[in-house]
């Protein structure tokens, strides 16, 4: 009869990995390419001036507004330089952040962001992409715009969080405990997706995890693999995106979303992304949406504290390939609004605002 030790032990682990990289440490990256005090002060206040919007403190709308992802850093830089000076006229009824996405959640497969991928081409030079990743945030927050991402890598925080005054936990990752922990820990106001499927209750069940403690899995400054506790995130809140069942951005939606949250003793407040589901991905249907929830602002709607617009320099979308074969300013993921529509809708919204306020007066 043969034991185990008869013959030489089977490889059981690492079977199916191809390598291992070191990565940068995050106190390396952030020593390279420094916040610096100007930037971190700009950070500071739009985190609060966020929260207090979220909070209903401010009367403001909340606006999240960019490229559905960030490929090529010269356009994004270009974008930002356009929605600063957009933005600026507006800021009494507005709080502008810049859409700044790195990191694409996929239903299958397809190019992850410019992170994971920054050629774009499937070389996944990460040193790289986190490199270009930490320079756009510093070049948009340099024009005086705070910036919003979706976390989805649970340690590419501690690369670039320092930069960041509200994020997102994606449709596809709302139930996942790994995220909920990370949002437990992130120091900015985090907003949790409904799920693709168009259920709310995964999105406030994450609201309520990450506003508890966490001990987990996760790396220090110098990217030493650590036991992480976090003391719970208590400025967190949903956003309605729409489903398989169609949009959730109507009026009964935005109701019955305010009544789950108040059964659960949370603020009646959210945000509506008027893209992806609650648009069919379509940018001009997406402009329509917007519009929508803006006349509905206009007429004193209660409850929704901020809108999510993609948008960049040219309407529509293209497939990625590497940037030289590109037409500049156009989304390589989702289809976005262009630049002039943008501008129409920023002030269009500002109105919006205005007239919600009189009404109220
Ligand atoms: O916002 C981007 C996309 O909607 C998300 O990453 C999913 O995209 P996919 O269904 O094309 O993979
Ligand atoms: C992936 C995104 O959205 P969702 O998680 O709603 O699909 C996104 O905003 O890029």
């Amino acid at each position: 009869m043969s034991t185990p030790t008869d013959t030489a032990a089977p490889q059981t682990s690492d079977l199916r990995v191809r390598g291992f990289q070191p990565l940068v440490a995050p106190a390396v990256l952030r020593g390279e390419l420094p916040l610096g005090p100007d930037r971190a002060a700009l950070v500071a206040h739009s985190r609060a001036a966020v929260k207090d919007v979220l909070a209903g403190d401010d009367d403001r709308l909340l606006l999240v507004v960019g490229p559905c992802s960030v490929h090529d850093p010269a356009a994004a830089k270009d974008y930002a330089q356009r929605l600063a000076a957009a933005a600026a006229p507006l800021a009494d009824d507005l709080l502008v952040v810049m859409r700044v996405y790195f990191e694409k959640p996929r239903t299958t497969v397809g190019w992850k962001g410019l992170i994971n991928d920054p050629h774009l081409n499937g070389t996944h030079d990460i040193g790289l992409g986190l490199r270009l990743a930490r320079q756009v945030l510093l070049d948009v927050l340099d024009t005086g715009l705070p910036v919003g991402c979706e976390f989805l890598e649970p340690l590419s925080p501690q690369h670039i969080a320092d930069a960041v005054s509200w994020g997102a936990i994606g449709a596809r990752t709302t139930e996942s405990q790994v995220h909920r922990q990370l949002a437990s820990g992130l120091s900015m106001p985090i907003g949790f997706k409904n799920s693709t499927d168009g259920d709310l209750a995964g999105a406030i069940d994450g609201c309520r995890s990450a506003a508890g403690e966490h001990t987990f899995f996760g790396v220090d400054e110098d990217g030493r693999a650590s036991i992480v506790s976090t003391s719970g995130n208590p400025d967190c809140h949903i956003i309605l995106r729409g489903g398989r069942g169609g949009p959730n951005y109507g009026p009964a939606d935005v109701r019955d979303a305010l009544a789950l949250l108040a059964k659960h003793g949370m603020p009646e407040r959210l945000v509506v992304d008027a893209s992806h589901a609650n648009s069919g991905k379509d940018h001009v249907r997406q402009a329509e949406v917007v519009r929508e929830l803006g006349d509905r602002i206009a007429l004193g709607e209660r409850g929704i504290a901020g809108l999510m617009i993609e948008s960049f320099i040219e309407p529509g979308r293209q497939e990625p390939a590497p940037l030289e074969t590109l037409v500049y300013g156009q989304s390589v993921t989702d289809a976005c609004v262009g630049w002039d529509e943008t501008e129409r809708l920023l002030n269009e919204l500002a109105a919006a605002v205005r007239a919600g306020r009189e009404r109220r007066a």
